[in-house]
């Protein structure tokens, strides 16, 4: 009989603590500071908001002058200290570097990586860092780097756009830029074009692979190292994802490395100019670098696959920002139509676009930059930081204003500054021209565009547009003082008197350089 008093008492006590907590999780939906919870640290509140992170994370960086520390549980002792100020964001990658290097559980996070330059310290980063800065910077690359991306917009981009928007469908513009982005970075890199990006939007396993591998990793940080070991014990649910996905892109790069590899031992001759190649280019400067695995092989594959996750899903999630602003903002897309009208006409009316000289399109470098500022604070940004100007990044002489890389981290800043930062813009800046000359952006109505929960800040329901042609736009046609035929976007929207306020995806908790480093003094 004592016995089953005990057991009711037990029942009871622990009905009561079920009910505490759950009385606390759902304050905690209304309440901006997470509860520092004995033994689980802030974790419930993270799993509370799990459907809405990037906004929990901006919420708070935004009451917390931009600085705070998420406590892990008593167990897994991996607390995590988040910012978007500019003075802790220069302490950390600019001024005390050599403090916060990646440590042994970034390592175990990112293992798909292997020993790439996105997860190594100290000699082995510097050999990576050096190697492709030197292949990246010859002119060679400049060159080859324009014909890839010309070809794929001519050969892929435009036909396929020319026929979605004949159909007059929907199109996710996410999907489009991803398969873009794809096929010119393995065009670069393997000298291997996989045509991801043609009419009947083929299944590439490799294209998916590195999206589900983006999301597990984004998982994998977040959660409890048990949760897992667990997962993968079970081979379930992120892990058994990644596991898959680690297959696919080890067949994908080891096949292609092979060939190359052959290609490289018959090339007898010094290189030439005239024939750089990247993918053979690379091979050569890591030929015989074993890395800490000793396995020459597995080096390379490693370089590769860093290089390609490096280029792939951040240009495409920037171009895709960059369109879903521009929906928004009509007058900034007349602004850049006047510009690329006006830059067209000083080629001697020539409408080919690859006489445009690039630099010059100062408002379009305005606006892309604008689409990837983070950190929009007021005591960043000013009281206008929610809004979409692109006029922000020029100065009163016409010219770009350079933010300093602590303000404007989305190449991240300090000694691992992004080495495709000049490669991106000519890549961003091609593609958003041709789009925005030939055709009128329109979201599709009622289509909800949130971040998705991965490293790369990518849309989780894709960038649902429609297509008008702008030779299409045959009712109100007005002239431009270039003599140019076209429709002001501006004008289809009545009492426009400024710029759209809404939220830029830099207003989020940018995890495109999240940096996930392990201070050294705390060893
Ligand atoms: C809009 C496009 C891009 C954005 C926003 C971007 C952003 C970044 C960021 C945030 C980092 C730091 C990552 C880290 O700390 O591990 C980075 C590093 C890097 N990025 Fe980019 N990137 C872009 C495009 C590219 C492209 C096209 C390439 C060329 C393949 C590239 C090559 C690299 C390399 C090699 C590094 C490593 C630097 C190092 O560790 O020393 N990026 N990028």
């Amino acid at each position: 009989m004592g016995f089953l008093v005990y057991l009711f008492i037990l029942f009871l006590l622990s009905i009561f603590i079920s009910f505490l907590i759950v009385l606390h999780i759902s304050r905690q939906k209304n309440s901006v500071i997470p509860i520092n919870w004995p033994l689980l640290g802030s974790l419930p509140a993270t799993i509370v908001n799990a459907h809405r992170l990037h906004d929990y994370a901006t919420d708070i960086m935004a009451c917390n002058d931009g600085t705070f520390v998420f406590k892990s549980p008593l167990t897994t002792n991996t607390n995590k200290l988040c910012t978007t100020n500019p003075s802790d964001v220069h302490h950390i990658l600019s001024k005390n570097f050599s403090n916060y290097p990646r440590g042994h559980r970034f390592r175990k996070i990112f293992d798909i990586l292997g020993d790439g330059f996105s997860n190594t310290d100290g000699d082995l980063w510097h050999f990576h860092r050096r190697t492709i800065m030197l292949l990246l910077k010859s002119p060679c690359f400049g060159s080859l780097l324009e014909d890839v991306i010309w070809n794929k917009v001519e050969s892929g981009l435009l036909p396929v756009l020319e026929y979605l928007s004949m159909q007059e469908v929907e199109i996710d513009l996410q999907d489009v830029f991803e398969r873009f982005s794809f096929d010119t970075i393995c065009k670069l890199l393997f000298d291997h074009d996989p045509k991801s990006m043609s009419l009947d939007f083929a299944y590439i396993p490799c294209e998916k692979a590195l999206s589900e591998m983006a999301e597990v990793m984004f998982w994998r940080y977040i959660m409890p190292r048990n949760v897992r070991k667990l997962q993968q014990l079970l081979r379930i649910g992120n892990e058994k994802k990644l596991s898959d996905a680690w297959k696919i892109l080890d067949e994908f790069i080891y096949t292609i490395v092979a060939q190359k590899q052959d290609e490289l031992n018959k090339l007898k001759c010094e290189f030439k100019d005239e024939n750089f190649k990247l993918s053979t280019a690379l091979l050569r400067e890591y030929k015989d670098q074993g890395g800490s695995t000793g396995n020459p092989n597995k080096f390379l594959r490693d370089a590769l696959l860093n290089l390609l996750v490096a280029g792939r899903d951040t240009t495409s999630s920037a171009l895709s920002w960059f369109f879903y602003l521009l929906a928004k903002n009509p007058m900034v897309e007349d602004k850049i139509q006047e510009e690329l009208h006006r830059e067209l006409e000083k080629e001697m009316g020539e409408k080919d676009f690859r006489a445009i000289e690039f630099d010059k399109l100062i408002y379009l470098h305005g606006a892309l930059s604008e689409a990837l500022s983070m950190g929009r604070m007021k005591s960043i940004w000013g009281s206008d930081c929610m809004e979409f100007k692109p006029e922000r990044w020029i100065s009163v002489d016409g010219r770009i204003i350079r933010q300093p890389s602590y303000m404007f981290p989305a190449f991240n800043a300090g000694p691992r500054s992004c080495l495709g930062k000049n490669m991106s813009f000519t890549q961003l800046k091609i593609v958003a021209a041709t789009i925005i000359y030939h055709y009128h952006v329109d979201l599709v109505e009622g289509h909800l565009v949130v971040p998705s929960n991965s490293i790369i800040l990518k849309m989780k329901n894709g960038l649902k547009v429609t297509l008008t042609k702008r030779s299409e736009v045959k009712k109100d046609e007005q002239k431009d003082r270039t003599g140019w035929n076209w429709e002001p976007a501006s004008a289809k929207i009545k009492n426009r008197t400024g710029p759209t306020i809404l939220p830029v995806p830099g207003s989020y908790w940018f995890l495109s350089c999240l940096q996930m480093l392990e201070p050294v003094l705390e060893k």
